[in-house]
């Protein structure tokens, strides 16, 4: 049973929380999209107003990367969102950190800096030893209570993550209690349950796959995108030089033959995209997969009316619906029609359930809308939709004796 912020006696509180932030990166080092900033505001506004004393802690980018950067502007960014200061410190654990925290008075925020420009919080460790890092060892003296509403990192057994909560009296913020409480009774939604896994992640695709069916969770699994492609050339059918290319080029190459194995036990159970859409003379074309292999460098960028209406005819039958991954190269307008329709069809479906960062940013931008559940996590969904637990999350389950709620 994992304690919520109704669970919280948060006056006078100074309270650590975890946040996903992970944000597309302007090249000025600044904050270039505030969704995910913004799914947080609930839980963070909700501390202040009952009068507690936030520091909040995140991670952006990967050590190495263009987006490895600071979170200064994501905390102007915030105290804009939240309508009230926020504090920044360039230090996540110090005793400039710890002083920061300290001086908040109650209904203060400060942002502490990038927890992962310390090295312990890009290694993953089970939560006993992460309680021994560095940075629990320097935030937990100056805080009261943990709470983690970072469901799109709870994947990761990082410190920030399974740490603090192994210390500290720990509770779910309103994103994470909200994720829980649709993903993480995937079981219980209503069958037929058909998953549509679309996109450019093929392993993990395959992986969400073999699970599913495995388990019994997936009456169809519908494939689409670079997923789609996979399945297809598995499947013996030709699909020319560049999506060959492409999907080697990515490192996908060895996925094929899991994709074949796949096929060999669960064939009857996985949908596979009866016509592609390529670029040709500069306009969308059509081709159904007896017509293959396209043209020299004509690569299958989206799927097709074809497979579009044979989609359709599985899920009129489906009570629950869960989508992972754009249907075909959605940036290109060309390429936009297999995602706007299967995911407009999907919104029809009773329970309808998407995963994935790029997926949600996508649907904002081609305005369909309408599911039941939209989430904040992109491996952290995938791992959820496969009914499996995150370590943050089990963290957090196991979290020490808490203090008595406000009343
Ligand atoms: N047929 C295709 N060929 C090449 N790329 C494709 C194709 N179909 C989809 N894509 C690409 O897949 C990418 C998105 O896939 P991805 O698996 O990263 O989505 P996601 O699961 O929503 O993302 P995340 O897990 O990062 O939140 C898009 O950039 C899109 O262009
Ligand atoms: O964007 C995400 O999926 C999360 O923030 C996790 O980031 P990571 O994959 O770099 O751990």
């Amino acid at each position: 049973m994992i304690a919520t912020l109704d669970d919280l006696d948060v006056e006078g509180t100074t309270v650590g929380v975890r946040v996903d932030v992970n944000s597309p990166i302007d090249d000025d080092d600044t904050l270039a999209d505030d969704a995910r900033l913004r799914a947080h505001v609930d839980t963070l506004s909700e501390l202040l107003e009952r009068g507690g004393q936030v520091a909040v802690l995140a991670h952006q980018g990967r050590p190495g990367g263009d987006d490895f950067v600071s979170l200064a502007s994501h905390a102007d960014r915030l105290s804009t969102l939240l309508d009230r200061p926020v504090d920044y410190v360039d230090a996540t654990f110090s005793e400039a950190a710890r002083e920061a925290v300290r001086d908040l008075s109650n209904g203060g925020c400060v942002v502490l800096e990038n927890t992962r420009f310390y090295s312990e919080e890009y290694m993953e460790f089970d939560p006993e030893r992460a309680a021994r890092t560095h940075l629990v060892a320097g935030l937990e003296p100056v805080l009261d209570a943990y709470v983690n509403d970072a469901f799109a990192a709870a994947h990761r057994s990082q410190p920030s993550l399974v740490g603090l909560p192994s210390v500290l009296p720990s509770y779910a913020g309103r994103v994470m209690e909200s994720e829980l409480d649709v993903l993480g009774s995937i079981e219980e939604t209503d069958a037929p349950r058909v998953y549509v896994l679309g996109g450019a992640k093929v392993s993990d695709s395959i992986d969400v796959a073999w699970s599913v069916l495995e388990k019994g969770l997936a009456d169809h699994v519908l494939t689409a995108g670079v997923v789609g492609n996979v399945f297809l050339i598995a499947d013996g059918v030709d699909l020319g030089d560049a999506s060959s290319d492409f999907i080697y080029d990515q490192g996908y190459w060895d996925e094929i033959d899991r994709a074949a194995d796949l096929l060999d036990a669960y064939g009857d159970r996985i949908a596979l995209p009866r016509d592609v859409a390529v670029a040709r003379d500069g306009d969308r074309h059509e081709l159904g997969v007896n017509a293959l292999p396209p043209g020299d460098g004509e690569a299958a960028m989206d799927i097709g009316e074809s497979t579009l209406d044979y989609y359709r005819r599985i899920l009129a039958d489906a009570e629950t619906v869960i989508l992972n991954g754009p249907a075909g190269v959605f940036e290109d307008e060309r390429f936009q029609t297999g995602t706007r329709e299967l995911y407009g069809t999907a919104t029809d479906i009773p329970t309808s359930i998407v995963g994935g960062g790029d997926t949600a940013a996508a649907l904002r931008t081609l305005g369909v809308e309408g599911f039941s559940h939209v989430s904040t996590g992109g491996g952290a969904a995938l791992r959820m939709l496969t009914a499996e637990s995150l370590p943050a999350v089990t963290a957090l389950e196991n979290a020490p004796q808490r203090p008595a709620a406000d009343d």
